[in-house]
């Protein structure tokens, strides 16, 4: 046990949780802006905890002011840090005041059970209690963010946490605390190790959170109009493709709708690109927005789109067609009139190109026989 005595392990834990600092500083700079703020947070408290880890080791041998009150308050702000990185790095704000005051109010009680009424046990409950508390409130946050590997990473990492916490809770509770964190006892490692585990675990799982977020970022862009927000021709043809493959396997209807804005160069020449630019994007936002969840609408050219409709089958795909064709403009500047081309999927043997080339010719005669209409192939 000599070997294992927690000052090594905790200047050691935080030695790795600067080195981890380090890492998100600089991966930090190769992110986008807006997640640059969080990151940034994120970085900081594995700092934070380096720091306060450096005073705590410097037990014995500085003042209780540094080595006690001013320790935990920076372990206190470093979990604070990462809780407000977490916030800004999902949701690009963050609320923190109850806790910083929380946290500030808490430093005289620390002071007076370390200089006035020295007591270990007391001075371990309100920290450990607190840390608890903000550990739980960000496992809570996170909960409700979207799942993925990072997240449940960083889940199980405050998870481990606010258990080793919480067994350090019972323990003073049943008179374990034992006098000071320096004691070589087996609570005592046990405490220090999973907590030095559980600090790498979090930086670690902040560093897998920036990757994940990244590549969705890219994907997105990948995959969707910088105007339009509506997919690109590739991806939507990609989904129709995979539709197809699902009707085949399990039988499931598909339609498809092709439309194109009615006199689009007019616009533009009457009204300017720009305001041609505004009509588009007024004209997708609108179709999303009578479209159900899995109905997907991409942009196939210029003023062309492509509307899939899976499960859907031709009756129901007329009712989709005209409720597009009806939405409102969201000012009369925008307003413009679309015709649609509508197939619906032939059996298991149709093939998308096939599809298509239906879609575009009920368009065409849509153009034909005076725009504004759905006509149906
Ligand atoms: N503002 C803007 N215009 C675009 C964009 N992409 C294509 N266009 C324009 O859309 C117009 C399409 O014109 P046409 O193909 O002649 O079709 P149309 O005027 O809509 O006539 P019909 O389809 O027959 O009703 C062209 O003037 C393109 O320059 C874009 O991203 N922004």
């Amino acid at each position: 046990m000599s070997v294992l005595d927690p000052r090594s392990i905790i200047t050691l834990s935080g030695l790795m949780g600067l080195v981890m600092a380090l890492v998100l500083y600089f991966v930090r700079r190769s992110y986008p802006r807006k997640l640059q703020g969080g990151l940034r947070l994120l970085a900081t408290s594995p700092l934070a905890w380096f720091a306060a880890a450096l005073l705590y080791g410097l037990r014995g041998h500085a003042s209780e002011w540094l080595t006690v009150v001013l320790a935990n308050l920076i372990l206190l702000a470093g979990t604070l840090l990462f809780y407000v990185g977490l916030q800004h790095f999902f949701t690009g704000r963050a609320r923190w005041k109850l806790w910083a005051g929380v946290v500030l109010v808490s430093t005289p009680v620390v002071a007076w059970f370390t200089m006035v009424m020295p007591d270990y046990g007391v001075r371990l409950l309100v920290v450990n209690t607190l840390l608890c508390g903000l550990f739980l409130d960000q496992i809570r946050f996170l909960m409700r963010q979207p799942s993925s590997f990072a997240q449940r990473f960083t889940l199980a990492a405050m998870g481990l946490q606010t258990s080793v916490l919480l067994l350090r809770l019972i323990s003073v509770l049943a008179g374990l605390a034992g006098h000071s964190m320096m004691e070589p006892g087996l609570l005592q490692v046990l405490y220090v190790s999973s907590n030095a585990m559980a600090v790498q675990m979090l930086t670690i799982g902040a560093v897998l959170l920036a990757t994940e977020r990244l590549r969705r970022e890219f994907e997105h862009v990948a995959s969707h109009d910088s105007l339009t927000e509506a997919l690109t021709r590739r991806a939507v043809l990609e989904l129709a493709d995979n539709e197809l493959a699902r009707l085949q396997r399990y039988g499931e209807p598909l339609s498809l709708m092709m439309l194109d804005l009615d006199n689009f160069k007019d616009i533009n020449d009457r009204l300017g690109h720009q305001q041609g630019d505004a009509v588009l994007i007024d004209f997708a936002n609108r179709t999303r927005a009578v479209l159900r969840r899995p109905d997907q609408l991409g942009r196939y050219g210029g003023e062309e789109f492509l509307v899939l409709l899976p499960a859907t089958d031709a009756r129901a795909a007329r009712v989709v067609a005209e409720r597009v064709r009806q939405a409102a403009p969201s000012s009369p500047q925008l307003a413009c009139t679309v015709s649609i081309g509508l197939t619906t999927a032939q059996g298991p043997d149709d093939t998308l190109d096939a599809m298509l080339a239906r879609a575009d010719s009920a368009l065409y005669q849509a153009k034909r026989e005076g725009r504004n209409r759905v006509c149906e192939a």
